[in-house]
Formats: C-alpha cells, sequence, structure tokens
C-alpha cells in the first residue's frame, strides 16, 4: 500500500494561539482513519488545518508527495482534499443540483452517482439549500466534496444531530465510498463505535497532542481503553 497523506511535527492553531502539538501520523491510500478525543481536544482544528482554514505554526503536510503548507484552501481541494466542515456550508442560496455542479472536476464522482447513492437529494435536485433538512445538507455536503473527485476525504462529525434513520443512511454511504470506492478518509466522531467499525486506524488526541494510535479493530475490542481515553464508557 502505498503512502497517500504524510503529517509530521506539526503545530497549528488560530492567531498566535497554538492548539495542535507535535502531532505526527501517516495514512496510506485507501485507508480510513478515525479521529477521535475529548471536546476541545482538537480534533476540528486538526481537520481545518488539512483543509487550510487555520494558522499553520510548524511542521509539514504532504499529500500525495506534494506538499501543503503553502496552499490556500481552493487549492488543496484542487490538490485532491475533500473537506466536509462541521458546520457543512452548503451554498444555501443555491439548487441542490447547483451546489453540486458548481464545485465538480471532472472524475469517477459526479452528481448522477451522487444521486444514486442518496435518493432523497435526487428528489430534492430543484430544491434551494434553505428547503433542505439537516440530514440531506449533510448528504448535499458530503456529495458536495464527492463530485471534487478528492484523494482525501475529511468528515468532521457527519452524523452529529441526525435521526438515528438518517445516521444510518449516511453510515451506510460512508462505508460504500470508503470500502467499496477505496477512497481514502478521515473521520471525527463523538460517538467512536459505529466509525470504529468502518475505520482502519484511529487516532486519538487530547490536550492538541496525539495520546494513542491504533488499529481501529484493535482499539474497538479494548472498551476499557476508549473508556480512560475518552472518558465515557461507549
Ligand atoms: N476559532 C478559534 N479561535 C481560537 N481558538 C479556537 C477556535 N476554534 C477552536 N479553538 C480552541 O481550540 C481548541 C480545540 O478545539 P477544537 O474545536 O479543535 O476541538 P474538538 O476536539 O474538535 O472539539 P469538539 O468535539 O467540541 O468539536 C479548544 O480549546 C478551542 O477553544
Amino acid at each position: 500500500m502505498s503512502e497517500l497523506l504524510r503529517i509530521e511535527n506539526l503545530s497549528a492553531g488560530y492567531g498566535e494561539a497554538v492548539v495542535l502539538h507535535d502531532v505526527a501520523f501517516a495514512l496510506g491510500e485507501g485507508q480510513t482513519l478515525a479521529l477521535l478525543g475529548r471536546n476541545g481536544t482538537g480534533k476540528t482544528t486538526l481537520i481545518n488545518t488539512l483543509a487550510g482554514a487555520t494558522r499553520q505554526h510548524g511542521g509539514s503536510i504532504s499529500l500525495g508527495g506534494q506538499p501543503l503548507h503553502k496552499l490556500a484552501p481552493h487549492l488543496r481541494a484542487a490538490a485532491g482534499i475533500g473537506w466536509v466542515p462541521q458546520e457543512r456550508n452548503i451554498f444555501k442560496s443555491l439548487t441542490v443540483h447547483e451546489n453540486l455542479t458548481a464545485v465538480e472536476r471532472p472524475g469517477k464522482w459526479n452528481p448522477q452517482r451522487v444521486y444514486e447513492m442518496f435518493p432523497r437529494l435526487a428528489e430534492r435536485k430543484t430544491n434551494l439549500g434553505t428547503q433542505l433538512s439537516g440530514g440531506e445538507q449533510q448528504m448535499l455536503a458530503v456529495g458536495r466534496a464527492l463530485v471534487l473527485n478528492p484523494k482525501l476525504l475529511l468528515l468532521d462529525e457527519p452524523l452529529e444531530g441526525l435521526a438515528p434513520i438518517i445516521v444510518e443512511e449516511l453510515l451506510r454511504a460512508i462505508r460504500r465510498i470508503t470500502q467499496d470506492e477505496g477512497l481514502a478518509a478521515i473521520i471525527v466522531e463523538q460517538h467512536p463505535q459505529a466509525i470504529l467499525a468502518i475505520s482502519d486506524e484511529a487516532v486519538v488526541l487530547d490536550h492538541g497532542t496525539i495520546v494513542h494510535t491504533d488499529s481501529a479493530a484493535a482499539l474497538r475490542s479494548q472498551p476499557q481503553v476508549l473508556d480512560r481515553l475518552l472518558g465515557v464508557a461507549r
């Protein structure tokens, strides 16, 4: 398996404030990484740093051998980072279809394939972003990242605040995207069991540093370790 992402000695934050300290890990092509940790430990900051939306103070990030450090967020998208931020950030004044076609880049993912995966979006094709439920917005945010045809998908709490039936639908889609279609992904989630079940690797952050790295299967099978790392019995 060849390497896709390499992070070394990374420190990053907001303005002068440094939130992440000496973060380092690598991810192979087609691998899925669960990024876990208590509230406020830096998970979103790490995702945002990969996407280019924070201030990098030191260290390096490379994707497929290309350094990302100096690239603005839109150039990171072009370099292969598909970002689904916590706030979803869909274009609310555009229709579902326009949200997808506005950012589409050539590759195997196109709006038609997104509609096949999320039939609800196909039914809502001509609806504006403002007219979508939270679950539909999340599906659209995932679809919009996919039609960029990224090398690496970043999903920041994709299941947060959604009804159980929608959670199931999104989990099925994420499994299909990562396991069946082989797209590499980093997934942040508060409820780790569901994500560990579909991930290859796991990294746990605390106070902005990595405190545990293991295979997802090994971490999943040790509830007492998860309990210690995340603070609540899962
Ligand atoms: N825009 C910002 N400006 C300054 N500090 C911030 C900003 N966003 C987050 N922080 C700080 O960075 C730290 C890490 O926050 P972050 O949102 O990355 O954690 P998280 O692990 O994703 O938490 P959660 O699970 O609650 O989303 C926190 O101390 C937070 O207060």
